[in-house]
């Protein structure tokens, strides 16, 4: 079974038991309302090596960083903020404390930085990998909570920032070349935790995912949960610098958020945004009326037909 097939699976297996006020999983996190109209987020990702990371190419406080960062990625794209994390290791003997303490000083800086307590975890041994599962809780306002499954036909398809850095980032890696500026941002991608809070924030924004797969995957998700279609213009895509287009459409990793905006609102939105941050939004396409979440990618008005698909596990 692939990564997709297999949620499916768990999906209807599971459909009949309790849910004990938790919303239907299936989004960036999910929700469990506690009153006074706000919401408790919960959301897990696991790094193990040799899938997620390459001992010799991601050094340790980097991987303690991006274990917290794609984490609080999720919450962000919910519109919400982190405020505890559980953290659970399983190490081999051959890693060292050195390598022990440097994860966990990433980790640790991260955590400072975003405000967010260490709250448990777990500890263990394995026989040869690394593997790295960060639980994230989070908190949002009931109102703020953006869902994959609010877009709608006619809204404008929106990134808040560049594509495609962390998919040359590992091309650089696997061909030796460390240190390059994209080499550290795949090692270490900075989640737009603030920038979720604002989008949070901001009625005319709908759905909103973040980009861990690619586009051509995430916005597909977007598209099936609101049972709608999407056009991409394909020259609007945002390349980072040193990166392609197809990288930025399946590389994956971006961690940047993605979401649909009401389009009469979108030239407001756009200049808040970059007054607030400083660096622009990029509207790359429109929902459509599609009900089958048809994505139509044009390259200067003309439909390209490509089977580009992000990453997905054992496929
Ligand atoms: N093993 C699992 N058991 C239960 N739910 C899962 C499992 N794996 C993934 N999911 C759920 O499936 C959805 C899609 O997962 P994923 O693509 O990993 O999302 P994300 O990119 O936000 O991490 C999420 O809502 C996630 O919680
Ligand atoms: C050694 C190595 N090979 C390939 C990749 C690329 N890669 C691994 S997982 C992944 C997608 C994101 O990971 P996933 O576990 O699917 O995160 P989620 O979508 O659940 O947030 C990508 C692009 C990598 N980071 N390192
Ligand atoms: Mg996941």
């Amino acid at each position: 079974m692939t990564e997709f097939e297999l949620i499916a699976r768990i999906g209807q297996l599971f459909a009949g038991v309790p849910r004990n006020d938790f919303e239907e999983p299936g989004d960036d996190c999910t929700v469990l309302g506690i009153g006074g109209s706000e919401s408790l987020l919960f959301t897990a990702d696991l790094l193990t090596e040799g899938i997620h990371f390459l001992r010799n190419t991601t050094p340790p406080y980097e991987l303690g960083r991006k274990a917290l960062a794609v984490n609080l990625s999720d919450v962000a794209a919910m519109g919400g903020r982190s405020v505890a994390t559980l953290l659970s290791v399983a190490l081999p003997p051959d890693v060292s404390d050195e390598w022990t303490e440097a994860f966990l000083r990433g980790y640790r800086d991260l955590s400072a930085e975003e405000g967010v307590m260490l709250a448990g975890g777990d500890t263990t041994s394995s026989r040869h990998d690394i593997t790295v599962n960060v639980t994230v809780v989070g908190r949002a306002a009931d109102h703020c909570i953006k869902r994959r499954s609010d877009a709608r036909a006619g809204d404008a398809i929106v990134v808040a920032g560049p594509l495609g850095a962390s998919g040359a980032g590992l091309c650089d890696l696997l061909a030796g070349n460390l240190d390059t500026p994209n080499a550290r941002i795949h090692n270490a991608p900075a989640a737009q935790t603030a920038e979720g809070l604002w989008l949070g924030e901001r009625t005319e924004v709908h759905a909103m995912t973040d980009l861990s797969d690619g586009l051509a995957s995430d916005l597909r998700h977007i598209a099936e949960q609101s049972h709608v279609g999407a056009t991409v213009d394909l020259e609007r895509i945002p390349i980072a610098p040193g990166s392609d287009l197809v990288t930025a459409l399946t590389g994956g990793e971006d961690y940047k958020l993605l979401f649909t905006a009401a389009p009469e609102a979108l030239p407001a939105l756009c200049r808040a945004f970059e007054s607030r941050f400083g660096r622009p939004l990029y509207p790359i396409g429109t929902v459509t009326e599609a009900e089958d979440d048809t994505i139509v990618w044009l390259d200067r008005g003309r439909r390209v037909e490509t089977d580009w698909r992000g990453y997905e596990h054992n496929a």
